[in-house]
């Protein structure tokens, strides 16, 4: 085993939830560059290259590497340009940017710092700075994520929390009204929860609970689709690009799959099991503020109660 696997795969990865060989981007105009630092990493990294900003943006949307090493000066777009573009990107902004660069003078160190690299290294490279320095920026960058990671799961049910469905429905809401495409949203009520806890305890209502996220969990979503703890007994999920009639086609296998759970409720007025209430809302997003979704697909869900409950219930605005 290299020097180089020792210090990934024996340093960093046992213990976290990190994999085993990172992946790293190398950008640099000149292939030559790029082959000394594959030299560095090739052993106990998966290595992309990229010989343009173009390509580095592109591979940072594909591969979503873990670090990027970023050459300063290159044709069309420089290294700068590049790390502005990747801060600027929600989806890839997190990704660190180290600066590989023979321009060292503090100007243009602040004006990288500024772009939002966390690091410089000058060339020509010392293979053992560019290792610590790497390695490094990868540790922090798996706490950043685990951190991330356990700010955004509910800490019940293991599915997304609130905060996490907060910030999703906003990129998304966002998203659709670019690309004039439909915004689904399905909310979930537990049914008479409160005489479950009464009945049973709160220990077997948090169980209850934990039940039903895992069966959304197991529901089949799409790439951007999203299932979350609202709070309570409540639960969303957010469908991206998805018309009011295949939102209530999973609005209705959901329901179902809960009543196939067969959780006993002696005490329900609904049914001799659990059974849940749903609400279903959909819109192309415009400039109004988001929150009309959400109050539709409440009212939706107040209907469902209404009507009798186990039922769904559903309206595009
Ligand atoms: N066990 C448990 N119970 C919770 C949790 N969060 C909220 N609840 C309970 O969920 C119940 C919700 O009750 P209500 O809002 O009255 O609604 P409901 O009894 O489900 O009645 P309907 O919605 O009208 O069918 C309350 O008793 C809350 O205490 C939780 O994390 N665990």
């Amino acid at each position: 085993m290299s020097d180089t696997h020792s210090l990934f795969s024996s340093e960093l990865a046992p213990g976290s939830a990190y994999p085993e060989r990172p992946k790293l981007l190398i950008v640099d105009d000149q292939p030559v560059n790029i082959q000394v630092l594959y030299q560095v990493f090739g052993a106990s990294c998966e290595v992309f290259m990229a010989t343009s900003g173009q390509q580095a943006l592109d591979v940072c949307r594909q591969k979503r590497p873990d670090l990027v090493l970023l050459d300063v000066v290159m044709p069309d777009m420089d290294g700068v340009e590049v790390c502005r573009k990747i801060k600027s990107e929600p989806e890839i902004s997190d990704i660190p940017v180290i600066f590989v660069t023979s321009q060292n003078s503090p100007e243009e160190e602040t004006l990288g710092l500024e772009a939002g690299a966390v690091d410089f290294i000058s060339k020509p490279i010392n293979p053992a700075v560019v290792k610590a320095r790497v390695k490094t920026h990868l540790m922090l960058k798996i706490q950043t994520d685990a951190l991330r990671e356990l700010a955004s799961v509910d800490g019940l049910t293991g599915i997304s929390n609130r905060r996490q469905f907060d910030e999703r429905i906003e990129s998304e809401w966002r998203a659709c009204r670019r690309t004039g495409q439909p915004l689904a949203m399905i909310m979930i009520d537990v049914d008479h929860f409160k005489k479950y806890n009464d009945h049973y305890g709160h220990l077997e209502g948090d169980t209850c609970l934990k039940l039903v996220a895992q069966a959304l969990k197991e529901s089949q979503w799409r790439g951007r689709d999203i299932a979350a703890r609202y709070g309570g007994e409540e639960f969303v999920c957010l469908m991206p690009e998805t018309k009011l009639e295949d939102a209530l086609k999973k609005a209705e296998a959901i329901r179902q799959r809960i009543f196939d759970l067969v959780i006993p409720h002696a005490t329900s007025d609904t049914a001799d099991r659990v059974t849940i209430s749903v609400g279903v809302a959909c819109t192309v997003p415009d400039d109004q503020d988001l929150k009309r979704l959400i109050s539709a697909a409440d009212e939706q869900l107040y209907k469902a109660k209404e009507g009798g409950r186990n039922r769904v219930e559903g309206v595009s605005t």
